[in-house]
């Protein structure tokens, strides 16, 4: 079974989809769920101006069930963290995704009809790594695997500085002052000219 063929998940993540880009309430009920986590107002992503026409995108992905005969680890996807804000993963329950906690890599466990949160490195940018980007990788396992991945990331115009609250003089900003699209294109950059 694929979640493609799920069809009533696959019209939850569209929906989930259009909302990002629309009404925006999935976007301002997750990042006030990391707010409340940090002991922050509710609305202070909002404030900053991160669901401010974001930019929502959606990438459908198949990884072949097959594994190489060589002794070469063959990644479905070698480890990185998102570059934006959160992204939203549906996935079937095939093959691993894997967390990096401090040291180990961790399996994912697959919840049916439940997302994959992982927050990117705007997240960690704003809250100065309390709350750290997702290092995280996929392990071929001999089997097909199909995920939707949602990304949502805020307006290319919009400056991600480290919240007021996230810092003080004896934790000082980490990063300095960016803008969402440079960021992006950056990070981009990086990934392609690293591959070649
Ligand atoms: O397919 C997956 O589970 C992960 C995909 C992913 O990490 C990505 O597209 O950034
Ligand atoms: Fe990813």
């Amino acid at each position: 079974m694929c979640v493609l063929q799920e069809t009533h998940y696959f019209m939850v993540t569209l929906s989930v989809y259009d909302d990002m880009g629309n009404n925006r309430s999935v976007g301002k009920r997750l990042t006030s769920l990391i707010a409340m986590a940090l002991n922050l107002e509710d609305a202070v992503f909002e404030k900053v101006g991160s669901l401010d026409k974001p930019y929502a995108f959606l990438r459908l992905l198949h990884y072949p069930g097959e594994v190489g005969d060589s002794d070469e680890v063959v990644y479905g996807a070698s480890a990185h963290s998102d570059y934006g804000m959160v992204t939203l993963l549906a996935t079937d329950a095939v093959c691993r995704e894997e967390h990096k906690q401090p040291r180990i890599w961790e399996d994912v466990r697959h919840i049916k009809g439940a997302f994959i949160i992982n927050l990117g490195d705007l997240m960690e940018r704003w809250t100065n790594c309390l709350f750290r980007s997702t290092l995280h990788r996929v392990m071929p396992t001999g089997k097909e695997r199909y995920s939707m991945a949602l990304f949502l990331d805020p307006n290319p115009d919009c400056i991600v500085e480290c919240l007021k609250s996230c810092c003080s003089d004896s934790s000082p900003p980490r990063f300095p002052p960016i803008r969402s699209g440079d960021h992006l294109r950056e990070r981009i950059n990086a990934a392609y000219s690293s591959s070649s």
